[in-house]
């Protein structure tokens, strides 16, 4: 069980750090989705806990220090989906899951049954079966993204980090996505940190919500007590309401005003 906690972490590109001052707590098993305006620095934050742009203040995976594991430790307690991956020319998609056992592999073996194993469940949760011997390049964006989830996610890490992992999906893989790694968070105490455009989504899935805009975190708390439609109006510069689901979860809505005149 790994959870991660944060205490005034920084993190940017070489200049002025693009996100500051952030600290929270992520317990093993929960899930945290940040959220925030398009450039506020969510993207950034999932990198640096990733490990892959530079951080300042204290990032801790499990109570160690995230600055002094090693990529191959990193790569097995951190399975991180960016929001547009890069996939390898001329790779099919089963081959591209399988990427995600190298951290599991002895140096220069061969993966074995099990990892096979594994790929082959990842592509049946993610209704990939079909595609397994498709190019990536062939594919659909949806699809894509599925196969990029599907590498992660064979992975097999405690902690999860998905930068928009629904973006370009249909409502209904966006759904099934979500259940599979809140399944995984359940079952086995997987941790989450998402980032998600999709509010309604946010508050159905997250326990807690990292709201951040312009580089710094402006509200944390449940999905009731941060989405309100001052916030949003505040932060999104969007008129909404915010209505609730026949579970209570609270379901940002755009309210379109009526013309005047
Ligand atoms: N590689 C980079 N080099 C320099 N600046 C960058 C780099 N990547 C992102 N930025 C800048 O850092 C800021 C935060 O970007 P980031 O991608 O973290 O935002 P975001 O909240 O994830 O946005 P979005 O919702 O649009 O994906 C932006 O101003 C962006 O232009």
């Amino acid at each position: 069980m790994t959870g991660l906690r944060l205490r005034d972490v920084a993190a940017g590109y070489g200049g002025a750090p693009v996100v500051a001052g952030v600290t929270v707590d992520v317990p093993a098993g929960s899930w945290l989705a940040v959220v925030g305006p398009n450039g506020a620095g969510k993207s950034t934050l999932l990198k640096a806990v990733a490990g892959l742009v530079r951080h300042t203040g204290v990032l801790e995976l499990g109570g160690r220090a995230a600055a002094g594991m090693s990529a191959r430790e990193r790569a097995r307690a951190i399975g991180y989906a960016p929001q547009v991956a890069v996939v390898p020319d001329g790779m099919v998609v089963a081959d591209y899951v399988l990427l995600g056992r190298t951290p599991h592999l002895d140096p220069l073996a061969r993966e074995g049954a099990r990892d096979r194993a594994v790929v082959a469940d990842v592509l049946d949760r993610l209704d990939l079966g079909h595609l397994a011997g498709r190019e990536l390049r062939t594919l659909s964006g949806g699809e894509r993204q599925r196969a990029v989830l599907g590498r992660v996610l064979a992975q097999q890490t405690p902690v999860l980090l998905l930068d928009e992992p629904t973006t370009g999906l249909d409502i209904g893989h966006a759904q099934s996505l979500l259940e599979l790694v809140d399944r995984l968070r359940a079952e086995d105490g997987t941790t989450v940190v998402s980032t998600l455009h999709d509010l309604v989504f946010a508050a159905q899935y997250a326990e807690r919500l990292l709201l951040v805009d312009r580089g710094e975190p402006v509200a944390q708390g449940t999905p009731a007590q941060v989405l309100t439609a001052a916030t949003v109006a505040r932060h999104y510069g969007a008129a909404v309401e915010v209505v609730h689901t026949s579970t209570g979860h609270p379901a940002v809505v755009p309210a379109r005003l009526p013309h005047s005149g």
